[in-house]
């Protein structure tokens, strides 16, 4: 068998049902010009998933985690099933592998899970007897074959390890943005895009809320050198961003909306926050100038964590921004999530960039 293609295509591909037979026409050319096996991992539509929190918590107000990654995981099956039956449509042979088939087993934190064993032999099977395996994203079991969810925003981290069950060197990951910028080009003016970042540089800017692409699926990729190419997804799906072993120094500004810093008394009670946390498997950042804890990218019940380590809560201070200056980060706090906005903008109008690189800024709404 051809090595299979991997490509990812996040909640932001599928703003509509008609979304699916766009990206299957996509698919069905690339098929026809390479002629390779295909993995497509895909995330649910937008909203779904936060749309089925919301429905677990009215019925439920402290639902059990394991039932909470039964539930929330099925809008990326919808998902894959829809772009399945949309290329069955076209002609091509198409088959969905969830979690409980795909050979990913995780350890038993069923809303954060962390994989422990690969199985490439149910991808490579699904791959050899059709043209495309289209897998939903965040789905995986623990060792008892219970459905585990690797966490808020992890279909890139299922794209790595597929790519990596199948022996893929590169994983295409889509988006709504081609790549990554030195700020959110959604919403800070001049950003620009960066056409090659080290993994170090993708997992730092990852860590302080760059979500164009999960903190954890940089790792994976750095640990096994895949290539992780960030791309457009839409056609002609343009390639931004491609993330290796090179790139250059950057300076960026690097926030999310829904981040929080928490403050505590003093460094002990930020040191065990940040250790509760870490155990969780979240990504958390401890501050080093003041006891806090910037907690990255939100949907976490952060004091229902707390309070089962034994922790104090911590008091909510405002958005954390880090202002990365290559490997050097200073992080600013502001009051609310329109101020964080604000903040970043200034820091990033202050940066010193050449000017021939604020041309040529590719984002498509
Ligand atoms: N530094 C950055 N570079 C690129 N995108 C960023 C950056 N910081 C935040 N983003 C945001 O990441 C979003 C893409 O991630 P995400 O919403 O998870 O997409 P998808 O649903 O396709 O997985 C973009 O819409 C953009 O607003
Ligand atoms: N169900 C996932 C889907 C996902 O990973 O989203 P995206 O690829 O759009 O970041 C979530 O909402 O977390």
């Amino acid at each position: 068998m051809k090595t299979p293609v991997v490509l990812k295509f996040g909640g932001s591909t599928f703003p509509t049902h008609g979304a699916y037979d766009e990206l299957a026409r996509g698919l069905d050319e690339r098929i026809r010009s390479e002629a390779r096996p295909m993995a497509v991992v895909v995330s649910a539509m937008h909203g779904e998933t936060e749309g089925l929190r919301g429905r677990l918590h009215e019925v439920n107000r402290k639902p059990e985690a394991a039932t909470g990654a039964g539930l929330l995981t099925t809008a990326d099956l919808v998902s894959a099933h829809l772009l399945a039956t949309a290329l069955h449509r076209r002609g091509r042979s198409a088959t969905v592998l969830a979690g409980h088939q795909l050979g990913l087993t995780t350890n038993a934190s069923f809303l954060w899970a962390r994989v422990v064993d690969t199985d490439p032999a149910p991808l490579r099977k699904a791959l050899s007897e059709h043209e495309v395996v289209v897998v939903p994203g965040g789905q995986a079991v623990d060792g008892e074959g219970r459905p585990t969810w690797l966490g808020k925003n992890s279909s890139d981290l299922s794209a790595l390890a597929v790519a990596r069950a199948v022996g893929s060197r590169v994983c295409e990951i889509h988006s709504d943005v081609d790549g990554i910028y030195t700020s959110d080009p959604h919403l800070i003016s001049g950003a620009q895009m960066l056409p090659r970042v080290s993994y170090n540089m993708a997992a730092l800017m990852s860590l302080y809320g760059a979500k164009v692409l999960h903190r954890r699926s940089v790792q994976l990729a750095l640990r096994h050198r895949i290539e992780i190419v960030l791309r457009h997804n839409r056609a002609p799906y343009g390639t931004g961003t491609t993330i290796s072993g090179v790139g250059t120094q950057t300076a960026a500004v690097v926030f999310d909306q829904r981040s929080l810093v928490l403050d505590y008394p003093d460094d002990a009670h930020a040191d065990s926050a940040h250790h509760a946390f870490h155990l969780e498997g979240l990504d958390t950042v401890r501050l080093n100038r003041r006891p806090s804890v910037a907690v990255v990218g939100g949907y976490v019940d952060t004091e229902a964590l707390q309070r089962k380590h034994g922790v104090k809560a911590g008091r909510a201070a405002g958005v954390p921004v880090a202002e990365v200056r290559g490997s050097k980060v200073t992080m600013h706090v502001a009051p609310g999530s329109e101020d964080a906005v604000r903040l970043a903008q200034r820091l990033h109008d202050a940066m010193d960039f050449p000017a021939a690189s604020r041309t040529g800024v590719r984002v498509e709404a």
